[in-house]
């Protein structure tokens, strides 16, 4: 037994029984017919073990592959096209066809679900990243689960993420998930790929980052997936830096949400540590050019400070200079001196309305709706 799967044995449960928020994510190959079109039995047990992680009080984002598949299958094609506007062309029948099932299988739950289609230039500009995650919040906060699919009809190498892995693992940091769970046709992460090399051993738990996982992991065993396990892999290493542990295990289990959320360990679970800094707050820390300020009193000061915790409107004294939602500002104490900076989710003008108010005020001084009572989430914050 490799000390891996030592400390699997001392562990007590699955990261997934004490998650409250989750995102699962299921490959291609479990929600179509080898690749020919849409499962929909398949989807209806997706439904059906989401509908129960949701019974057991757990928010889920789905992100689901399969549209690609299912345009092949409505445009009668049987062969994988190579060139990128027809598998755009395939994306784009093909995603109607897949949310359509979903839709239907989690309406027999009594369950109402969204589509959003991203891209990773959605994720990379600070605004649309905001907006990404306020509405992802939302949604959630409606009991809704949002099934989620990278925007192939609109992708071009600039804006690509690639591959769903890798876009599980932007979304759970996107909306600090807990637990990323990747569904895929494997028991897990074997020691190698058991496609080739059948003495392969399955890995219980490591540390998610560790270098000699992604030795491990090869690619894509069959021709309907695309990454393979490099990038369920890398994927975990990405998904640790927002805190969040990976669990990558066989969709082809019976039950096996439920059955991780009840504790069982199953498949192979690459745990987070907590990080220093996150790629976001580097990011950050290396901003040259800050839109404005704003001046904290005293408890906000110590509150970003001592504890990390975001910037609330209320302990903001005065605010300085023009800038936008999503751009960056430095903090700074009621003497001039820098305490962090971070990305703001008010505007100036607004952040002026509502500066010294509670959050309960902020629909009133705004006239409209404001989902965040947060100036700064401290997830968008670095102390300097
Ligand atoms: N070390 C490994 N452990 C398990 N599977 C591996 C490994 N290396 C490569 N693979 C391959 O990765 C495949 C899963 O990735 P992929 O086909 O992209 O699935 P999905 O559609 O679920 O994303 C497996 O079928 C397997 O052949
Ligand atoms: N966005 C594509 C899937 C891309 C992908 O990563 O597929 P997979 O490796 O099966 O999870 C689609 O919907 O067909």
């Amino acid at each position: 037994m490799s000390d891996w799967n030592l400390a699997a044995d001392l562990a007590t449960a699955s990261a997934l029984k004490l998650a409250k928020r989750v995102v699962v994510k299921v490959g291609s190959s479990l929600v179509t017919n080898e690749g020919r079109g849409v499962d929909a039995d398949a989807i209806a047990n997706w439904a059906a073990q989401i509908s129960a992680l949701r019974a057991l009080g757990k928010e889920v984002v789905l992100v689901s592959s399969g549209a690609i598949a299912e345009g092949m299958k409505r445009l009668g094609w049987h062969k994988r096209p190579t060139n990128i506007d027809e598998l755009q062309a395939a994306a784009a029948v093909g995603q109607m066809g897949l949310v359509q099932v979903y839709e239907s299988k989690f309406a027999a739950h009594g369950i109402t679900t969204a589509q959003i289609l991203l891209t990773h230039a959605d994720l990379a500009d600070r605004a649309r990243y905001l907006n990404a995650r306020s509405a992802m919040f939302t949604l959630l906060r409606l009991g809704v689960v949002p099934i989620i699919n990278e925007n192939d009809t609109v992708i071009t190498d600039e804006i690509k993420v690639g591959d769903n892995d890798t876009l599980g693992a932007l979304v759970a940091n996107l909306i600090e998930a807990d637990v990323l769970v990747i569904l895929t046709d494997q028991a897990g992460l074997f020691t190698a790929d058991p496609r080739k090399n059948p003495a392969a051993e399955l890995i219980q738990t490591a540390p998610a980052g560790l270098l000699t996982l992604e030795q491990m992991a090869g690619g894509a065993g069959s021709n309907i997936g695309t990454g393979g396990m490099l990038t369920k892999v890398l994927a975990a290493k990405r998904a640790m830096r927002s805190g969040a542990h990976t669990v990558i295990v066989s969709g082809r289990e019976a039950h096996v949400l439920p059955r991780l959320a009840s504790g069982e360990r199953i498949g192979t679970e690459l745990t987070a540590s907590v990080a220093l800094l996150t790629a976001r707050q580097q990011w950050l820390a290396d901003h040259l050019q800050l839109r404005g300020q704003v001046v904290l009193d005293a408890g906000a000061v110590r509150a970003v400070r001592e504890s990390g915790k975001s910037v609330l409107p209320i302990g903001v004294l005065q605010v300085r200079g023009v800038f936008e939602r999503g751009d960056v500002v430095a903090c700074v104490d009621e003497a001039g001196i820098e305490v962090a900076r971070g990305l703001v989710n008010y505007s100036s003008g607004d952040a002026v309305r509502i500066a010294r108010h509670a959050s309960d005020a902020f629909e009133q001084l705004l006239g409209r709706d404001a989902d965040e009572a947060e100036l700064i989430h401290r997830n968008n914050l670095v102390r300097v």
